[in-house]
């Protein structure tokens, strides 16, 4: 008869009434949850099955949420939100008005850190335990589990540095299974397999910064999880267990194909197969006209260099890295170190095309300042996933480039408005660039199918005008102005002229004293944070200038991080949508 315990776990206290064998059960009801409920609602997946023994093992031994747990990155936590409350919400991760596809804070007390970013486990769960010895709390544990990819983070390595001498109760669970999202890579990675097939080495890494090391161990094999955490649950000090586990366990695609499967799509759930494909007669996404453009472009610049922090395949960095191995890299997680090499690269004559996604650079923001900008050294700064990325939510959403780059001196700010545009920004960037250029441009698919266009050069500052009007003048930058291009089709108003400004930094100002010389009214649209971009920008040119009689409204995202949905549920929601610009263009006009 088929058991089910999973319907009984309201919370980890309801572990704690079964025995191993049962544990073993639920782990596979716990698998076969996931995998249903992901297969149609989609999300992370392969992370997820490869944690199931480990979630249970560490809610079973240790008094979650008094003993507190950090998640790194947080893809990996589905087992652990079900086992916490979540299961009967699970079936809306991700989704407006759902719970969160990573661990959250505000969403539940067992969530104690909240993550989407990697590296930053070690610190946080260093810094509880720092709280807790300064509180007189010695009783109390502080768990981080962070994957093998996550672990080459910097800030991983400088967390590790400190738990070693901080005397504080502090588990680094490493969960090693070889991959990123894309296979691991990096000399730490050679290290960590050495240690796996060496069990003998007399004294590994960790336990020289001060661990007591223990593993590694099959991270499937719940009675020997569950033994050794209970026996680290009585060690004080810092303490790292190094687990081996198979991403994508119990799921044979999964398993098989484990880039594929860190984050699926819909899928059959019987037999693991993918239901969703890329529709060959739409336009491709934004991903393949920069990793095959880079190709191109490679192929006859041979002082071009691809770079990527460990993500090979969402940046379509794969392209160059199967092409022309050698002058592409794979950096792991390690965004700091992908632009200050770019910067390196740049002094001895070569052309970095440095691609991460907006969000991810944040990590980076002093490397920019300091090793690029400073020395004026040309990178080429791919900025993928600009704008709202939709179901990752807060952590993933690059909205806040434009601001935060446009202060930076000597940074030039472009957003194509198509893939075409794209294309030859990229060829203008590596024929004749002196600056740092970055180059946004959003998650997924583009505008046009005849992508493939002879390239010609894009004259760096200056935008263009894509229709002309009489009374007002909407000025839209990146890809949203495609949007603004059907609702003027739609509107078929000659009232209305429209200016894609192509450049955040420099801006156009001999466009922009054009503008402000013909329209009273100027509506500004850009699909990143209002404090301090684009539209900030010519406001306060046009102060400067003091034009103070121009009526103008700007567009955007708001001063609030913005919530997880689809990317249109999230356009709408913000008015920035087909139905919203439209909208505000038409009471703008009639105001
Ligand atoms: C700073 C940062 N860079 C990149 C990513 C994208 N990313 C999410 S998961 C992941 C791979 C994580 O690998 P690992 O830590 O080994 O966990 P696994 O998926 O193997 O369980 C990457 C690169 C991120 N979340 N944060
Ligand atoms: C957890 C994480 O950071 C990545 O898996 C991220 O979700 C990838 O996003 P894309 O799907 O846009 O590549
Ligand atoms: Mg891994």
């Amino acid at each position: 008869m088929k058991k089910n315990y999973l319907q009984h776990i309201n919370n980890p206290d309801d572990l704690k009434n079964l025995n191993v064998d049962q544990l073993k059960d639920l782990a596979q009801e716990l698998r076969e949850f996931i995998i249903d409920v992901v297969s149609v609602k989609k999300g992370h997946l392969g992370s997820s099955l490869g944690v199931i023994e480990l979630t249970i093992a560490l809610h079973y031994v240790f008094d979650t949420p008094r003993d507190l747990l950090v998640w790194d990155v947080g893809h990996q936590a589905y087992p652990h939100k079900i086992l916490t409350g979540r299961r009967e919400l699970f079936h809306t991760n991700r989704q407006l008005n759902g719970i969160s596809g990573f661990p959250s804070r505000k969403e539940s007390k067992y969530d104690a850190f909240g993550v989407g970013h990697a590296s930053t486990s070690i610190s946080a769960a260093l810094g509880m335990a720092i709280a807790s010895r300064l509180s007189g709390d010695d009783n109390k544990q502080h768990i981080a589990v962070i994957g093998d990819a996550s672990i080459a983070g910097g800030m991983a390595f400088e967390g590790l540095n400190h738990a070693g001498v901080a005397k504080s109760n502090i588990l680094i669970v490493l969960n090693d299974n070889e991959m990123g999202i894309d296979p691991n890579v990096g000399a730490l990675k050679q290290y960590l397999t050495s240690v796996k097939s060496d069990q003998k080495m007399q004294k590994n890494i960790f336990e020289a910064l001060n661990f007591s090391y223990n593993g590694p161990i099959d991270g499937h094999d719940l009675p020997t999880l569950i033994k050794t955490l209970k026996d680290l649950k009585q060690q004080k000090g810092p303490k790292f267990l190094h687990v081996i586990t198979k991403k994508g366990k119990g799921l044979k695609q999964a398993e098989q194909n484990q880039v594929t499967y860190h984050a699926p799509g819909k899928f059959d759930k019987q037999t693991g197969d993918l239901l969703e494909f890329e529709d060959l007669s739409e336009p491709p996404k934004f991903q393949d006209v920069f990793g095959k453009t880079l190709v191109e472009l490679a192929k006859k610049n041979e002082k071009i260099i691809g770079i990527t922090a460990a993500m090979p395949t969402g940046t379509s960095i794969k392209y160059m890295l199967e092409e022309i191995p050698d002058r592409a890299f794979d950096v792991g997680i390690a965004e700091q170190h992908a632009v200050t090499m770019a910067a390196g690269l740049a002094t001895e004559g070569y052309i970095p095309f440095c691609a991460i996604y907006s969000t991810f650079l944040q990590r980076a923001y002093d490397q920019i300042i300091h090793d690029i900008a400073l020395q004026n050294l040309p990178v080429i700064f791919c900025l993928d996933r600009a704008g709202l990325v939709g179901d990752d939510g807060p952590t993933h959403h690059g909205v806040f480039d434009m601001a935060f780059l446009r202060l930076i001196p000597n940074m030039v700010i472009s957003a194509p408005m198509n893939e075409i545009e794209l294309r030859n920004i990229m060829f203008t960037a590596q024929e004749q660039l002196s600056h740092p250029i970055a180059i946004r441009y959003p998650r997924g698919k583009g505008f046009y199918k005849d992508w493939q266009k002879p390239f010609s050069i894009i004259e760096i500052g200056k935008g263009r005008m894509i229709r002309d009007g009489k009374d007002m003048a909407v000025l839209s930058i990146g890809t949203i102005g495609e949007t603004v291009c059907t609702v003027l089709d739609d509107l078929k108003s000659n009232s209305i002229a429209h200016f894609d400004m192509r450049f955040v930094k420099p801006l156009d100002k001999k466009l922009l004293n054009y503008i402000s010389g013909k329209f009273a009214k100027i509506l500004i649209i850009e699909e990143g944070v209002l404090q301090g971009g684009f539209g900030s920008a010519i406001l306060e040119y046009y102060q400067e200038q003091g034009l103070t009689q121009l009526k103008i409204k700007r567009l955007g995202i708001p001063d609030e991080f913005i919530e997880q949905g689809s990317v249109s549920e999230l356009l709408a929601l913000l008015g920035l949508d087909f139905k919203g610009i439209k909208k505000e263009i038409k009471d703008f006009l009639n105001d």
